[in-house]
């Protein structure tokens, strides 16, 4: 079955880049038929945050986020980003609406559990528990969603959630309606063998190769969440996972793709 609907996430190193994120944008309101976007931000929360003395920390990739944090993420990804990308599409000719995972209750989820780590307002996605009416109604009108990485627990709490697993997440949920391809888009040519060497793209990671690289360490940083919900969504029904360059956003909707094929 021929691919009917694309979901491109978008990383924080992209969208801070104004000339990498002009030519993203207008290369992903060329893509023909139904799409969605979830855009990340880290980057921009991280330095919004330092300005008003709000220390960002990491694990495994993923943000603590504390009382404080969470108000920083929220107006981050669901204001400034969200709403400014949705400007820019609009200018582009795609008609984009900017959503949360709270919007429509589409994406609930639960606060991570405490163990060795306490996450804060981070929040584990329940895939099965998707809301893909809403979504499908707007693809139907011709409309492209755009989401923030933000999801909501059902009792008025909003919590961050990274943005390769919101889009892990759609596009397993929506491959009961669709044959989708999720790409995952950020500012390196897809996988790479040296995170060094900008040519060193791996084209294709199978679960054997991809433990190699994890012993082989490889792998770090927020490759490694990328890659985790890629295996999930191969692992759940989603069709096809790339990981690759903004700038090959296009191509990738196409049969001539470049970057990291994941299967
Ligand atoms: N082997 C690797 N190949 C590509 N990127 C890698 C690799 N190892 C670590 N990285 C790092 O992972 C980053 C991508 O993760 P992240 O910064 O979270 O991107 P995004 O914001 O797009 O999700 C790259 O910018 C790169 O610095
Ligand atoms: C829980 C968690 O880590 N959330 C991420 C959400 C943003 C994100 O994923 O942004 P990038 O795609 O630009 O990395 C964070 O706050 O950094």
């Amino acid at each position: 079955m021929m691919i009917d609907l694309f979901i491109i996430k978008v990383g924080g190193n992209v969208i801070d880049n104004p000339a990498l994120l002009q030519s993203f944008l207008e290369k992903f309101a060329a893509i023909p038929g139904k799409k969605i976007l979830i855009h990340g931000g880290g980057k921009i929360a991280t330095r919004i945050g330092d300005k008003l003395g709000i220390e960002s920390k990491y694990v495994d990739g993923r943000r603590i986020t504390d009382a404080d944090t969470i108000d920083v993420v929220t107006m981050v990804y669901g204001g400034l980003v969200n709403k400014q990308l949705v400007a820019k599409l609009q200018s582009h000719g795609c008609n984009a609406i900017g959503l949360t995972g709270a919007d429509a209750n589409i994406i609930p989820a639960v606060k991570r559990p405490v163990k060795e780590i306490d996450y804060g307002f981070v929040g584990d996605v329940y895939t099965e528990k998707l809301h893909t009416g809403p979504l499908k109604a707007l693809l139907d009108t011709g409309v492209t969603p755009v989401f923030a990485p933000l999801t909501h627990d059902g009792n008025g709490q909003i919590l961050n959630t990274n943005a390769d697993t919101i889009a892990s997440s759609l596009a397993i949920a929506l491959s009961e309606h669709y044959s989708v391809r999720l790409i995952y888009c950020f500012e390196k040519k897809g996988v790479l063998r040296d995170s060094a060497d900008d040519n060193a793209v791996i084209n294709l990671i199978n679960k054997e190769i991809y433990q190699q690289l994890l012993a082989e360490k490889i792998l770090t940083d927020g490759i490694l969440p990328k890659l985790q919900n890629a295996f999930g969504a191969i692992d759940n029904g989603v069709k096809e996972v790339l990981i690759g360059h903004a700038d090959d956003v296009l191509s990738n909707t196409t049969p001539k793709v470049a970057g990291t094929l994941i299967c």
